[in-house]
């Protein structure tokens, strides 16, 4: 048993922040609770054992609060780690890794057998809550080939997929179970064949399908800069036509986030943000804190409402 003095637990000037910083999450938790969130956590974020970790303690804060997150992962340079082990060449087109079978045979592995098998490892460290699966997986997403069009021209690179058709209920079931989602952006083509699917395309195509309410992308930039590479400062709001207008101007990597994040705000989702996966905590920061952080895309008609409450 242990005896604390009289009034000294209620005189502790240690415990009122940390009781405010509590209440302050709180209008966060009345709107969000019960709403699935989408959280697309890239390869470049994925920088140490630290960062990983603390991203699936988040994770798991956001399932104990009533959220229902499901995590759509990336990694690009994992995939291009292995290829240059075992000696394959990797090169990239608009963004996109052009896929030959033998990259595919990489990529499913490195995806589905190591990074997703991490963070599912990472998640269940605080309970029976992560199941991995790809997008092969019940159908869940259904790819066609997809082009890349350099000056005008439909270029060829292999084994890259647009997804046509997300078949959501495998996905909801889990959800349902009070399990969190993990999954890897591979899918199964009307031809049968294994497609590779941008990470950032994927998650948004699946925020869609689960009509959610937040599509979150991590990665290694504080948000979409403003006038990348030349300066840092980061577009903290901007709504679909804005981003409209911006996308022809972005390059590489940010080019599939933004265009996510754009067909997600336009096809339902509340909001899309793109934060720094490098900060620890980023996650609960932007998601139960008044002051966003990183680049949030609202929906046209939202553009009027600030600090996060779109
Ligand atoms: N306008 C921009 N704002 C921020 N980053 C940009 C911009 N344009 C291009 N980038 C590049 O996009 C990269 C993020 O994309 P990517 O490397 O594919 O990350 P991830 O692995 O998280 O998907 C940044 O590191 C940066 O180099
Ligand atoms: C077609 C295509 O480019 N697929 C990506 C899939 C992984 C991914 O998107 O990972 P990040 O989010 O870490 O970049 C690739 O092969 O790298």
């Amino acid at each position: 048993m242990q005896i604390a003095p009289k009034g000294e637990q209620a005189r502790n000037n240690t415990a009122l922040p940390k009781a405010l910083t509590l209440i302050e999450a709180l209008p966060w938790l009345e709107r969000f609770h019960g709403k699935t969130v989408v959280i697309k956590f890239g390869g470049n974020a994925m920088v140490d054992e630290e960062l990983k970790a603390a991203f699936a303690q988040d994770v798991v804060f956001l399932r104990y609060a009533g959220l229902h997150p499901v995590v759509v992962h990336g990694g690009g340079p994992q995939i291009s780690a292995q290829l240059d082990k075992l000696g394959l060449e990797s090169s990239f087109t608009n963004g996109l890794r052009v896929t030959t079978p033998e990259t595919m045979d990489v990529v499913r592995m490195v995806l589905a057998g190591q990074v997703q098998r991490e963070l599912v490892g990472l998640l269940n460290g605080h309970g029976p809550f992560a199941v991995g699966m790809t997008g092969e997986d019940a159908h869940t997403m259904t790819a066609v080939k997809r082009y890349a069009l350099v000056d005008g021209e439909h270029v060829d690179i292999g084994l890259v997929g647009d997804i046509v058709n997300i078949e959501a209920g495998a996905v909801k079931a889990l959800i349902g179970d009070g399990r969190i989602p993990v999954i890897s952006s591979i899918a199964r083509g009307t031809d049968g064949h294994v497609y590779n699917i941008n990470a950032d395309t994927a998650a948004s195509a699946l925020a869609v399908a689960l009509g959610a309410e937040m599509l979150v992308v991590l990665t290694d930039v504080e948000g979409l800069y403003a006038d990348w590479p030349n300066s840092d400062d980061v577009i903290s709001q901007l709504s679909a036509t804005e981003l409209e207008a911006l996308l022809p101007e972005l390059a590489s990597g940010m080019l599939p986030k933004m265009e996510g994040c754009l067909n997600a705000v336009r096809s339902g989702v509340g909001t899309a943000r793109v934060l720094d996966g490098r900060v620890q905590h980023s996650l609960l920061l932007e998601i139960f804190t008044d002051e966003g952080i990183g680049t949030m895309v609202v929906p046209d008609d939202d553009m009027m409402v600030t600090g996060g409450l779109a």
